[in-house]
């Protein structure tokens, strides 16, 4: 059975067994899980593989970017790997996104999701003016919106609060929102945030949600509660 919501769990795990440990309490019919950088590089492809046996759909979020020919080729490899989505950088521009879209349409059969990251959720204002963009995130998640559209990718990873003006400029555009946080919970390292009931309302796609499930005392009783938050 594929699954019924729109919560993304983000396994950001130091190793295989506290993955598949949060894993093994999770229902695939009720969340897909995220297999980040971390994650990856300490397991490689075998925990995603193993992942997919259990019935799950793995977002991997490994963000490429590099020149087009290298990330369409790590496109392709995880296309191969069966993933469910995949993600590069928005900011390696037209030709490298165009590359990967071009290269997925080449596969046959199922192919993933082909998701462009914009500005991360742990980004404001001030961070975007220290790497010389002297513009508001949103200004700049709706420019690279524009990008992703362009080269025919399926969606966006980007912040729950720029959502209503990306389902207005960009409506066939999926959204895959991290940052999100429960009310009154931590924001951790990420700045544009909303809860998961704001993320929704505002026209987010996809929730991805890491630290409130996985440092949780009670994961399950954590998963359980955002389920019924969103209703
Ligand atoms: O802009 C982005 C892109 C990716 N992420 C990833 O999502 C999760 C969020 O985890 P939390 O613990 O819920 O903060 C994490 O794996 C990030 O690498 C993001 O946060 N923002």
């Amino acid at each position: 059975m594929s699954c019924q919501t729109p919560i993304i769990v983000a396994l950001d795990f130091p190793g295989r067994e506290a993955a598949l440990a949060l894993a093994a309490r999770l229902d695939p019919a009720r969340c897909r899980v995220k297999v980040g950088k971390e994650l990856f590089t300490r397991c490689g492809p075998d925990i995603v593989e193993t992942l997919q046996r259990q019935g799950f759909e793995v977002f991997l979020d490994l963000k490429f970017h590099d020149i087009p020919n290298t990330t369409a080729m790590a496109v392709k490899a995880a296309a191969e790997l069966g993933v469910w989505m995949v993600n590069v950088h928005c900011s390696g521009g037209l030709r490298m996104l165009s590359a990967c879209r071009e290269t997925l349409d080449g596969i046959h059969g199922r192919r993933p999701l082909l998701i462009g990251v914009t500005v991360l959720t742990s980004m404001e204002r001030e961070d975007l003016a220290g790497i010389g963009l002297d513009i508001e995130p949103q200004q700049q998640v709706l420019r690279l919106a524009a990008l992703a559209e362009r080269a025919g990718l399926d969606g966006l990873v980007c912040s729950a609060q720029e959502a209503p003006a990306l389902k207005t400029a960009r409506p066939r555009l999926k959204l895959v929102t991290p940052g999100i946080r429960p009310a009154g919970s931590a924001p951790d390292d990420q700045r544009r945030i909303l809860t998961p009931r704001q993320a929704l309302e505002a026209g987010s796609d996809y929730l991805v949600i890491g630290r409130p499930i996985s440092q949780a005392t009670d994961p399950d009783q954590a998963l359980a509660a955002l389920v019924a938050e969103l209703g």
